[in-house]
């Protein structure tokens, strides 16, 4: 990462655990002051205390549901009240619905299109403007191998990841020259509790990668202004050797891998906040 970003803030989405949690150290170990987000406060405290003491950075918590139509109204608040300017963001909060369509329970389709797509938005929208003001600034939103394609019985979950990777491609484009990276995360399936969220849903296989790995990808990735990164050698080659079209044979063969998704139990409890 460039010199003049290394004593800069970082505000990473789903700080609590998994992939975001990663961030967060990877990004301390860089030399940024961090913004941690998401609803475990106690994770977040913990997680705070550790970087603190182990990097002397300055690391602030703020304990946000991000299925709140207002939590990007919120969490501005809080960094107007913190004094606090964001020079990198991560949109990485996010989780996973599966199933047949018409049988996830009703509303946690759109508690998870919030999260994932709706506050991903919103935060770029609120953080992005004082980035371009100040002529600098990076963006990386996690999106995942399950946007480059339909994915049935993870129809909302593979459709908002195609959003988060064309949003991202179309912003890279439009801030392009002018100070501000944005990069596109997709990884494949990655050793975190995505899966004790989403259910058994590692029946789909494939080797998983491990959490470090695939943020410091993202980060190399970062480094060299690339658009997106697909990390792991497998999920790249998934990624872009399997053709796009005819679209209705690429859902059929998608299909063939993810119906496997329906032999499998959903959670008792899904997307609750993570347990001390
Ligand atoms: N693991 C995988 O195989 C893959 C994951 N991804 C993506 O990576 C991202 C991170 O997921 P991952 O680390 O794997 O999963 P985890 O379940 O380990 O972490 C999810 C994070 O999101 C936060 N989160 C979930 N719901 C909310 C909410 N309503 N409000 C605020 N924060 C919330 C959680 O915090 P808390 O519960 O404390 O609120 C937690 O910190 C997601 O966008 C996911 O789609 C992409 C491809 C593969
Ligand atoms: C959960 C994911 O998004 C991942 N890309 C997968 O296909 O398992």
């Amino acid at each position: 990462m460039e010199n003049h970003e290394q004593t800069r803030t970082a505000l990473v989405t789903g700080a609590s655990a998994g992939l975001g949690a990663e961030f967060a150290t990877q990004l301390a170990e860089r030399g940024h002051n961090l913004v941690l987000v998401a609803r475990s406060a106690d994770r977040l405290q913990r997680h705070a205390e550790q970087l603190r003491a182990a990097h002397g950075i300055r690391v602030e918590v703020i304990v946000q549901d991000l299925t709140a139509p207002d939590a990007t109204a919120r969490i501005s608040a809080d960094l107007a009240a913190a004094g606090l300017t964001v020079d990198v963001l991560v949109n990485n909060a996010g989780f996973g619905t599966a199933g047949r369509f018409e049988e996830i329970p009703d509303g946690r389709d759109q508690e998870q299109l919030m999260v994932n797509v709706v506050a991903l938005v919103g935060l770029t929208r609120a953080l992005v403007p004082g980035m371009l003001a100040r002529g600098h600034g990076s963006v990386i939103n996690v999106a995942s191998t399950a946007g480059f394609q339909p994915s049935p019985y993870f129809a909302t979950y593979s459709a908002g990841k195609t959003f988060v990777l064309n949003f991202s491609l179309a912003l890279r484009s439009e801030y392009r020259g002018r100070g501000v990276r944005v990069l596109a995360l997709c990884p494949g399936p990655t050793q975190t509790s995505f899966f004790d969220t989403v259910g058994e849903r590692a029946a789909l296989g494939g080797k998983m990668m491990a959490a470090h790995a695939v943020v410091r990808a993202a980060l190399v990735a970062l480094d060299r202004d690339r658009a997106y990164v697909v990390p792991g050698l497998g999920n790249s080659l998934n990624a872009h050797l399997t053709p796009r079209r005819p679209r209705r044979l690429v859902t059929a063969i998608a299909k063939l891998v993810t119906r496997s998704v329906l032999d499998t139990p959903a959670p008792a409890e899904p997307n609750q906040p993570q347990a001390a």
